[in-house]
């Protein structure tokens, strides 16, 4: 902190200052934890009401990893379903659904439309998310949108949760190690279900995010 406060009052003109540190402490709470958690709250209520997914993928931890070591990246390639899994649960989470604001800094042309410079523009991840010429079935959780005959995990261009092009989320790689350990490390653990009498509900709570209502949940600790 010391080095950083000599350098902005040495040099004024630096692009690093203290509101530069503000919005980089927010970027790393708010973009970065808000964001993983609130994936995380949505896989783990898609768990509790599709029971059957939630089985298939404890039995892919426990013949790769077992009970007695934690999860660790290695483990991805050789874990497809549980992969797709995770995929799935950001492509209907649709966590950030309308990306974050961009302003165009010339005349732009796109599919026949010219948006002038200054103009604010939102793209719809939505659209593409939920689009019906991309997805088999784009309104139910279906695991298989990522999964070839053979059961091998496959990329899905129209999967954009993190956007794309140059302002892509910077934290997309950590974000994706952060879900599959800590989705793999809960299910290895626990077995989650809604407490009896409780439906599921999925109609999200609509802000910046899309975050699930809140629920309560059942986590039943495994037998080792
Ligand atoms: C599931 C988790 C996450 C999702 C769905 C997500 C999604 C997004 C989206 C849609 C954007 C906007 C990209 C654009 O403007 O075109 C974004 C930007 C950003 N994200 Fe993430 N994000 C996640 C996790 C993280 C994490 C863990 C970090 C860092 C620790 C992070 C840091 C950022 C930053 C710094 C930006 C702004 C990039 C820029 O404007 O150049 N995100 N994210």
């Amino acid at each position: 902190m010391f080095s950083i406060r000599t350098r902005w009052d040495d040099e004024p003109d630096a692009c690093f200052d203290e509101g530069n540190l503000v919005m980089c402490s927010f970027d790393l709470f708010g973009a970065g934890t808000e964001t993983t958690s609130t994936t995380l709250r949505w896989g783990v209520l898609y768990m509790a009401k599709y029971t059957e997914i939630q089985e298939k993928v404890q039995e892919e931890i426990d013949s790769v990893i077992g009970q007695s070591r934690e999860p660790s990246m290695e483990d991805r390639p050789n874990m497809p379903y549980t992969d797709a899994v995770i995929h799935e649960i950001q492509r209907i989470g649709n966590v950030v659904p309308l990306n974050l604001p961009h302003v165009t800094n010339r005349d732009v042309q796109i599919g026949g439309y010219t948006i002038p410079k200054g103009v604010m523009v939102m793209p719809n991840l939505t659209s593409v998310l939920f689009d019906k010429n991309e997805w088999e079935t784009p309104n139910t959780f279906n695991p298989g949108h990522f999964l070839n005959k053979e059961g091998k995990f496959v990329k899905r261009a129209a999967f954009i949760p993190f956007s794309v092009g140059k302002r892509v989320c910077l934290g997309e790689n950590l974000a994706r190690m952060e879900l599959f350990l800590l989705f793999t490390s809960c299910l290895q653990r626990f077995t989650f279900s809604m407490p009896p009498g409780v439906e599921a509900v999925f109609k999200p709570r609509f802000s910046i995010t899309l975050s699930p209502q809140p629920y309560q949940i059942c986590a039943t600790l495994r037998e080792e």
